[in-house]
């Protein structure tokens, strides 16, 4: 069951406070969609990251530990920096992954984040783990793509292509395949496996979050990711009527967007409501019906063309995201109940058993993402998001065909517009779609650190919903 009830009051970092008397401009600036803050000379100041020289002491302190931990400061710890309490868990998290207690030796585990990148040719975090790679005591031959490394890491392709865009499709067979592999030398241990497979889970997830805010290379990369530029197709469809801002590609606004009032005054019917009586057959059905106006829900169709610096790491790269109401009914897979396989009651644990400690820093994590909370929307102060943010973890998880038998599916509906559906469903499964103008387009009256806020949920709750498949994969193999 998720957990949306605790909720975590917060403080979101003031950045107008922290930027103070400071020059924003001398810092560097992560990413490249911002908002403007008029400043006292009736300039506009950008407000973009936090800077690295944040007045927040607990903003400050992690920060400091992440330069420790990642021999930079980069730019995802900074806008990460907006929401601490979620800053602080994702690093421990982190830190433990690539540099803590676990089967695999340090090299591999950069090595599969480069792959795990890869699938969503995320060059930004692609080259910053080549260089931990090499730092690591990584062949340097290995970068030269999968056709050079060893056999064991080469065999995980399969799985980390599913992984990224069609979890349900993990089963036993495919943990088996790795962990009985009739060489020894190139086996999978069964610890070693949920290592990796939690290590591409986060990274994948991590490229959603990577694209949804726009992440800019850094300083001492070459190219690396910034929102896709317009293909020239695109510029002469903005150009034609630039003042529309519903000529975009794909679906995404579509229609004009609902305002945060709006939003507000159904949330609070919601509540004055009260969770109404209905059978299971009629959450079901409103899960289903859901489920398959998702397929309705163009994400943008544009793909950025493949680099080859990534394409190297990549087998059958045309290989995405599809709908899962639209799976294949050879597969006959069927919808994925948590209440048959939850986080909470077997997720846990079984990490947990197999690579230790694991389970209690993601359920420390997941915690934060869900119930993080300042009560605010927009301009707006004391409102209860509750439901907001539940829908919005609720239809993630529903684009993976996983239902909560506890939630009422309506609400997707009444909460989330057609707009925020796509750019959800673009930036979980085609994050390498997104534009600037899709970021800019939608939640327009969120401020920038809720967009974040946002992003977050996204990234943990596909992140889950890997996870999910992945374990569920383990446990059959297990038993
Ligand atoms: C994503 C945002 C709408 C969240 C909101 N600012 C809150 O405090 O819960």
């Amino acid at each position: 069951m998720l957990d949306f009830t605790n909720s975590l009051e917060l403080k979101t970092v003031d950045l107008d406070k922290i930027n103070g008397n400071n020059n924003t401009n001398s810092v560097i600036l992560g990413c490249q969609m911002c908002d403007t803050v008029p400043a006292k000379d009736g300039q506009t100041v950008p407000k973009k990251i936090i800077p690295a020289s944040s007045k927040d002491t607990e903003t400050q302190a992690l920060f400091v530990d992440a330069f420790l931990q990642n021999n930079r400061l980069d730019h995802v710890v900074q806008l990460m920096g907006y929401h601490p309490q979620y800053l602080e868990c994702f690093l421990r998290t982190q830190q433990y992954l690539m540099k803590g207690d676990g089967a695999l030796p340090f090299h591999y585990r950069h090595y599969i984040a480069i792959m795990a990148a890869s699938r969503h040719m995320c060059t930004y975090l692609v080259h910053l783990h080549e260089q931990e790679f090499i730092l690591q005591g990584g062949d340097p031959e290995w970068l030269k793509g999968t056709s050079h490394v060893p056999k064991k890491l080469r065999d995980l392709n399969e799985l980390n292509k599913l992984l990224a865009h069609r979890p349900w499709l993990i089963c036993k067979s495919h943990i088996q395949k790795l962990a009985r592999s009739t060489n020894s030398k190139d086996n999978w241990s069964i610890s070693e496996l949920v290592q990796a497979l939690i290590l591409m889970a986060h990274f994948h997830s991590l490229c959603s979050f990577v694209y949804g805010c726009g992440i800019k290379s850094e300083i001492d990369h070459n190219g690396g990711f910034t929102y896709r530029p317009q293909s020239p197709v695109e510029k002469n469809a903005n150009d034609f009527d630039s003042s529309d801002s519903s000529s975009t590609n794909g679906d995404i606004n579509s229609e004009p967007e609902v305002g945060i009032e709006l939003l507000m005054e159904r949330m609070k019917k919601l509540v004055e409501e009260g969770e109404e009586e209905t059978t299971q057959e009629e959450r079901v059905k409103r899960f289903e019906k859901v489920e398959s106006q998702s397929v309705e829900i163009a994400a943008n169709t544009v793909r950025p063309s493949p680099k080859a610096e990534v394409l190297k790491y990549v087998d059958d790269a045309e290989y995405c995201y599809q709908d899962f109401a639209k799976r294949n009914s050879v597969e006959d897979i069927p919808t994925f109940r948590a209440t048959d396989y939850s986080w909470e009651d077997h997720g846990f644990s079984l990490s947990n058993r197999l690579y230790m400690d694991i389970g209690n820093q993601l359920e420390d994590k997941f915690s934060v993402a869900t119930n993080m909370t300042y009560y605010t929307m927009g301009e707006v102060r004391d409102v209860d998001t509750t439901a907001f943010r539940r829908a919005i973890w609720s239809y993630i998880h529903c684009l993976y065909g996983i239902m909560h038998d506890d939630y009422n599916y309506g609400q997707v509906n009444q909460l989330l517009e057609r707009n925020l559906k796509a750019y959800i469903k673009t930036m979980t499964c085609y994050p390498e779609r997104l534009t600037r103008k899709d970021y800019d387009n939608v939640m327009r009256e969120f401020k920038h650190s809720e967009k974040v806020h946002v992003n977050l949920m996204l990234l943990e709750a596909r992140f889950q919903a890997e996870l999910l498949y992945a374990l569920r994969g383990v446990m059959q193999f297990m038993t």
